[in-house]
């Protein structure tokens, strides 16, 4: 079974406007109400690419709620700790640029940690975890550790989407997938990635230490992909780019859906950056019809 973790996840409250102006009072064309949490994004794309997953991680009160009636409306299964709280509202302003508010979280308890570490002891080697977005300030700095000696135990497979001490903390362990994206990748090994070759170098630094895949997101740059074997680069389609919200859980979800359906790895990574471009350019995360038709516009070239 593959699990998805949002420790942290959120209502996106999503407001379009002509221009943002900070100070004064600004009126939304639109708004939208979306489940949030890196996680649960990765389990709505990968849903709708055909892949189940059941999503784990912390909600509560009404707010939580909206989550898990979402959830059951896409028919997507869930086991989240109730924490008793208000789950999040991260607010997206679309202006003339992006600007985003992410909440803070809930105090989680030492009870409710143990809940989580308990459904993640008892995952198997034929389950797959995928842990995505921030940590809850409530929770101890080294959780994602935690969290990744405990599937280097049980054999369970980690994927990990994150930035900072918890990215450097779980490129310690074996981890099946990293998905940074360049800024990320430059400040786990303090410096400056501007371009694919240099993305591909500090990848495969990753490698040496344990992961299986890294796929380095650059934006609208491109992306790499780098194993053990093979350096890739892919270009992203062109294309106007409406919410980037999402698209970066997009990557992981193609690219995990992919290798989940049988693809090879350079169709899967092919796959994850259509995912990522048919997000960017939407309203909501992609349905499979716009990853599909993104598909021949993404050429893979080797850069080893
Ligand atoms: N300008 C663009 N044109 C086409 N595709 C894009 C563009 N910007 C982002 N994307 C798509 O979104 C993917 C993820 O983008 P990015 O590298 O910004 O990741 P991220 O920072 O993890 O994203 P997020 O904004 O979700 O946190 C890219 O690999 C690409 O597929
Ligand atoms: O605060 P975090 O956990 O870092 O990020 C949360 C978040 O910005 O990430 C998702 C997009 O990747 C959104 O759905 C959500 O609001």
């Amino acid at each position: 079974m593959i699990y998805t973790c949002t420790l942290n996840p959120s209502i996106d409250y999503v407001m379009t406007l002509e221009t943002f102006q900070a100070g004064g009072l600004n009126r939304a064309k639109r708004a939208f109400y979306y489940p949030g949490g890196k996680g649960i994004n990765v389990s709505r794309v990968m849903r709708r690419l055909g892949v189940n997953t059941t999503a784990l991680g912390y909600i509560g009160e009404f707010t939580g709620r909206f989550i898990t009636d979402f959830l059951d409306e896409e028919s997507i299964s869930h086991q989240f700790i109730d924490t008793g709280q208000y789950t999040r509202i991260n607010v997206k302003l679309k202006g003339n640029e992006e600007s985003e508010i992410n909440g803070p979280g809930p105090e989680i308890n030492f009870d409710q940690q143990e809940k989580l570490v308990e459904q993640i002891r008892s995952l198997s080697s034929d389950d797959v975890l995928i842990l995505a977005g921030s940590v809850p300030s409530s929770l101890p700095e080294n959780f994602y550790m935690k969290i990744a000696q405990l599937c280097t135990e049980s054999g369970a497979k980690l994927v990990a989407d994150t930035s900072g001490k918890a990215l450097e903390q779980v490129a310690r362990y074996p981890v099946l997938l990293l998905k940074p994206n360049h800024h990320e990748l430059g400040e786990l090994f303090n410096t400056v990635i501007d371009t694919k070759e240099k993305a591909a170098e500090y990848a495969a630094r990753l490698v040496e230490k344990g992961t299986r895949h890294v796929i380095v997101s650059m934006g609208g740059e491109g992306a790499v992909y780098v194993d053990k074997e093979q350096q890739l680069f892919a270009n992203v389609p062109k294309g106007k780019v409406k919410n980037s919200v999402g698209a970066g859980d997009s990557v992981v979800s193609g690219f995990i859906a992919g290798l989940t359906l049988g693809k090879t790895i350079e169709e899967s990574f092919k796959y994850g950056v259509a995912a990522g471009s048919a997000t960017a350019f939407q309203d909501d995360l992609c349905e499979k019809r716009d990853v599909v038709q993104l598909l021949e516009e993404i050429k893979i070239s080797s850069l080893n």
